[in-house]
């Protein structure tokens, strides 16, 4: 027999803690292994390092004579490995997981086809094939996991802790399940903490506190002498209530240790003592205790070390402290190639075919993508109908134009002259004249409730001052809670004032004999006529203005949302640890994750620039080649930054947070609200690094002034510039993750 894993004083650590403490150990080809040890005692971190995602601190370990720390890719082409809690994709049925984990190994779709066939036929899944992995009980959880495991018939299976959390049927169904493996030569690893499971290994090996203290056969471990020392014997004890009595039989003379075993008492005793002996000491048990001698179970084994090992705990020199050991020993250094396997496994050794290269993975990441986004509504309405709504609504809502501002009149002459004020005031767009009050207090209550926002004094005296040639005052109040209303209504009075003034001058200049100017039909006019005209949107139509920014800032949106959370949700539910342990590449993960996003991205550019030209009647006057490309451009940026959160956040909820700081700058600061010239220099010069400000002058540029490349060139500039850091710092951090 040969080994298939070894382990050399393997350690590793985090930080200042020491996960595992020199670690050594064999498993042999075709054995059941299990590892067995309290919770954070080391057993999932060694599990880990044997699939070659977690590099060790020191010593070395060997997987089918690969080193781990080397050659993890060969590992991982050749392993399989279930973890510890659910890790498939609840939302893909039990035949879109077998298949992901299928393409993710590269088989060819016939290969697929066979494996998919035995692997349902081992597993009994055949009835639930169309089932959402999720809506799964913990029992056919566990098998569908094993499938997926199995899917490209791997030597080695590691298995952390599969049971745990299923009932005890289920339990049994699965252990059926690898010995049917172990029969056909599969190397099973497993870690539990159940020690009825411990009895069915070929092999145990039993971890505490980092550090190997037993490793061997299961009987050979019953007999070990340290376990059940010269001149001692065990005993088992029924006894009624026996929690309470425990405590009376540790004190008992001669016995040397006693544990709780479920309703019973384990007891390790002189082997002077007889069983009468023993129960003799006890008054009241002497009728009703059964005593029978027993051998050490495996727990009384485990307990036992443990138990020695936390009372040395201090005096132990660790780099000295050897394990009890059963098992092979590792002889450090020999060659794993010639050594741990023979020449005819070497053969087998060989990976199965796949078509491994920088990109394996990509088209099965891609194509679960997509299966992710259909069988989500939510998120394909808030691809596709959200972005909609959002383009209509803003550019409803947005109106930046005040019009309708409610006016109150308190008209103390009433005269004609004072009439045509009033219906001066009525006739603009600005005001709506909604009440004429006649006393003053009415006047003031209006503009105090909020009735009105300008308040409009014609004096009593005001016809009488105009036909004396005298100047007359209209008080105008202008409510200034809501600036950009009071803004609106104060030029638009002075304007309103201006023209009357000068309507009036111009009645009076027709009787003098020299005026300040002529116009060309020969009346008075003012010296100086400036003629204002509006390019690009004469009306002034605000939609015009912001339904184009709004492509830039839904585009970012969505890609920025959808990228953060696809990556984030894989890491929350343990699939990416999972996936790290396929041969899956770095980039194929990577891309076939963005491929998706970026293409549902683009469908959506689409679509709010069709809303926006036949809806909002907002024509395209540049090239929309240009448009569609520089969207492009601005869309990896959009995934960069999607995929940069995800590179900082742990958990969903996170990832909200992040984009939602993104995005406030994005909209508050971009120019899309707001005129950037406006703003304080430091706030300012923040913009530069704010992507959208590019692509929003490039969408206007190019939508409303027919803009080209080469009169943006300074716009494409600064956007290539943040695509390119946003890129290269989310991709560095990215792959140091999956690194
Ligand atoms: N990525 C990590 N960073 C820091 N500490 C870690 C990391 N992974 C594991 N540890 C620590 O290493 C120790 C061993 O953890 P490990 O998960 O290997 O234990 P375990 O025996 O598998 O426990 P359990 O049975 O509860 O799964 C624990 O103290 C754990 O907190």
């Amino acid at each position: 027999m040969s080994s298939v894993i070894q382990l050399n004083r393997l350690t590793r650590n985090f930080g200042s803690l020491r996960a595992v403490d020199q670690v050594s150990f064999e498993v042999e080809r075709g054995a059941i292994f299990g590892l067995l040890g309290p919770n954070g005692s080391g057993k999932s971190t060694i599990i880990r390092m044997l699939c070659g995602v977690l590099q060790p601190t020191g010593g070395s370990a060997h997987v089918l004579g690969f080193d781990v720390a080397h050659d993890a890719e060969q590992i991982k082409r050749q392993i399989g490995y279930m973890s510890q809690s659910f890790s498939l994709y609840s939302d893909l049925s039990v035949r879109e997981n077998i298949e992901f984990y299928g393409r993710i190994y590269g088989l060819s779709p016939e290969k697929l086809e066979q494996r998919f066939q035995e692997i349902i036929e081992l597993t009994s899944l055949g009835d639930r094939l169309d089932q959402l992995a999720g809506s799964l009980s913990g029992g056919w959880k566990q098998r569908l996991a094993l499938g997926c495991a199995l899917i490209h018939e791997p030597q080695v299976l590691f298995l952390d802790e599969p049971t745990a959390g299923i009932d005890p049927v289920a339990r049994r169904d699965l252990w059926d399940l690898l010995f049917d493996l172990a029969g056909q030569g599969v190397t099973l690893f497993v870690t539990t903490h159940y020690m009825d499971e411990a009895e069915r290994c070929s092999d145990v090996g039993y971890i505490y506190d980092s550090r190997l203290i037993v490793c061997g056969k299961p009987d050979e471990l019953k007999h070990l002498p340290s376990v059940t020392p010269e001149g001692t014997a065990r005993f088992e004890i029924e006894t009624v209530d026996p929690a309470t009595k425990l405590a009376t039989f540790r004190e008992l003379d001669g016995v040397q240790d006693a544990t709780l075993f479920g309703q019973t008492i384990h007891v390790l005793a002189d082997q002077r003592l007889s069983e009468t002996d023993l129960l003799q000491q006890i008054e009241e048990e002497r009728e009703t205790a059964q005593i029978r001698p027993i051998t050490p179970s495996l727990e009384d084994v485990f307990v036992t070390l443990s138990r020695a090992e936390g009372l040395n705990h201090s005096d132990i020199d660790r780099s000295t402290q050897t394990p009890v050991e059963v098992c092979p020993k590792p002889t450090s250094p020999k060659s794993p190639e010639s050594e741990i396997v023979s020449e005819d496994q070497l053969i087998r050794k060989k990976p199965a075919p796949t078509r491994a290269s920088l990109m394996a993975g990509f088209w099965a990441i891609l194509v679960k993508e997509f299966s992710h986004v259909r069988r989500e509504p939510a998120t394909l309405l808030f691809v596709f109908a959200v972005p909609v709504l959002q383009t209509i609504i803003f550019g409803f809502a947005i109106d930046t134009q005040i019009e309708n501002i409610p006016t109150v009149i308190y008209d103390l002459d009433g005269r004609s002259s004072a009439r045509e004020l009033r219906d001066t005031f009525a006739n603009t767009r600005t005001f709506q004249i909604i009440e004429r009050v006649f006393d003053e207090d009415a006047f003031h209550y209006a503009l105090q409730s909020g009735k009105a926002k300008v308040g409009v004094i014609i004096p009593p005296d005001y016809s009488d001052r105009l036909l004396r040639g005298e100047q007359v005052s209209v008080q105008v109040l202008i409510d200034g809670s809501d600036s950009q209303v009071a803004t609106t209504a104060l030029n638009a009075s002075n304007l309103l004032g201006l023209n009357l003034s000068t309507q009036m001058a111009k009645q009076f200049a027709e009787t003098l004999p020299r005026v300040p100017a002529r116009d060309a039909q020969g009346a008075a006019a003012l010296p100086l006529e400036v003629r204002p005209r509006l390019l690009y949107n004469p009306d002034l139509e605000s939609s015009h203005f912001f339904v184009p920014g709004l492509v830039g800032i839904i585009l970012q949106l969505v890609t920025l949302f959808l990228t953060s959370f696809a990556i984030v949700r894989e890491r929350e539910l343990g699939t990416l640890e999972q996936l790290f342990v396929t041969p899956v590449s770095k980039s194929g993960l990577m891309l076939g994750k963005l491929v998706p996003y970026a293409l549902i991205g683009f469908v959506e550019t689409l679509i709010v620039l069709t809303v926006m030209v036949f809806f909002f009647g907002v024509p395209i006057h540049g090239s929309l080649w240009e448009l569609l490309v520089l969207s492009l451009l601005f869309l990896v940026c959009g995934l960069g930054l999607g995929m940069l959160v995800s590179t900082v956040s742990r958990t969903q909820l996170q990832a909200v947070q992040f984009a939602f700081l993104i995005m406030l700058p994005s909209v508050l600061l971009s120019g899309f609200m707001f005129p950037r010239s406006q703003m304080p220099l430091p706030i300012y010069l923040f913009t530069f690094i704010i992507p959208v400000t590019y692509f929003l002058e490039i969408l206007r540029g190019i939508v409303l002034r027919g803009a080209d490349i080469t009169d943006l060139l300074p716009h494409i500039a600064g956007l290539t510039l943040c695509c390119i850091a946003i890129i290269g710092i989310s991709l560095k951090r990215f792959q140091k993750q999956l690194s």
